[in-house]
């Protein structure tokens, strides 16, 4: 076994989609009990980096390690209990009730044929608590608002309790109250040990919730580490092309994008 414990290694990853290179020379450590933001501009290569992490792209180059462990040496059953994932969007297709859903999170734990069992149930119930989705436990996913969705498709991922979390811009669709309450959940969730990757677009909540930022651009990496520094106004305007405007209240930073550069 080479590296640490309990940490996803990246290095020097390339990743790209038939002949186009997306990422190129990737070198990122994530430590479990953190928030790690991965913010940048459309297209920058956020998704695909997750999606690497998964193991559902083939890396041109580089390695990823989990845990320790090389990526490729972790058996599908082991990836899909360690490293749970909650994509961009969560397009759903099958009628199933937000219940049945949020179970699915639990089929990495079940052997075949074996049923859901009181443990299964418990954690399908707390993520469904955690996410507001519990009053929605009945009803056809298909037939909710997209805040409601998203809500119910991060039930399913919590109740995976994977040591890992990979979610793929979980507060897009979402109200402000739901968007603070996510963010909280997802902060716990690093509380209590959990490794969380989660891809942002807006910069007030990358800088209060995540302890650790990466900011993709062009492929690459531009900056990464603390959210105050990565924030800096350089970095924004080099990666975004934008100039923001800040000011502190309760505490905290908010930073807002004034003006296109
Ligand atoms: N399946 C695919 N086949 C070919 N190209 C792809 C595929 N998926 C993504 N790409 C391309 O790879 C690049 C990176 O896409 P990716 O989805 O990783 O970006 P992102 O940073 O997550 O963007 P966004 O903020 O818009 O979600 C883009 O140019 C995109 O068009």
């Amino acid at each position: 076994m080479t590296g640490v414990e309990r940490e996803i290694e990246i290095d020097r990853l390339a990743v790209g989609y038939g002949p186009c290179t997306v990422l190129e020379n990737i070198n990122l450590r994530f430590a479990p009990g953190r928030i790690t933001g991965l913010i940048g501009p459309n297209g920058a290569g956020k998704s695909t980096l997750l999606k690497s992490l998964l193991g559902l792209i083939e890396p041109g180059a580089g390695e990823i390690r989990v845990d320790g462990t090389p990526l490729n040496n972790i058996t599908i059953a082991e990836r899909s209990r360690k490293l749970a994932y909650a994509a961009q969007g969560a397009p759903v297709h099958w009628p199933l009730t937000v219940e049945k859903m949020v179970a699915l999170g639990r089929l990495p734990h079940l052997g075949p044929w074996q049923k859901i069992g009181s443990a299964d149930r418990e954690a399908i119930e707390r993520a469904m608590t955690m996410t507001d989705s519990y009053r929605l436990r009945d009803r056809i996913v298909t037939t909710l608002s997209g805040g409601e969705r998203a809500c119910a498709m991060l039930a399913r991922t919590i109740a995976t309790d994977a040591s890992w979390l990979l979610v793929d811009e979980p507060v897009a669709s979402l109200d402000p109250s739901h968007q603070l309450q996510v963010m909280g959940i997802l902060k716990n969730l690093a509380g209590q040990g959990h490794g969380i990757v989660i891809v942002l677009h807006d910069l007030t909540l990358a800088r209060r919730y995540c302890d650790q930022l990466v900011l993709l651009h062009k492929g690459a990496v531009l900056a990464e580490g603390e959210p105050e520094q990565v924030l800096a106004d350089d970095n924004l305007a080099a990666a975004y092309g934008i100039r923001a405007v800040r000011w502190q209240a309760d505490g905290q930073e908010f930073i807002v994008p004034a003006e296109k550069l």
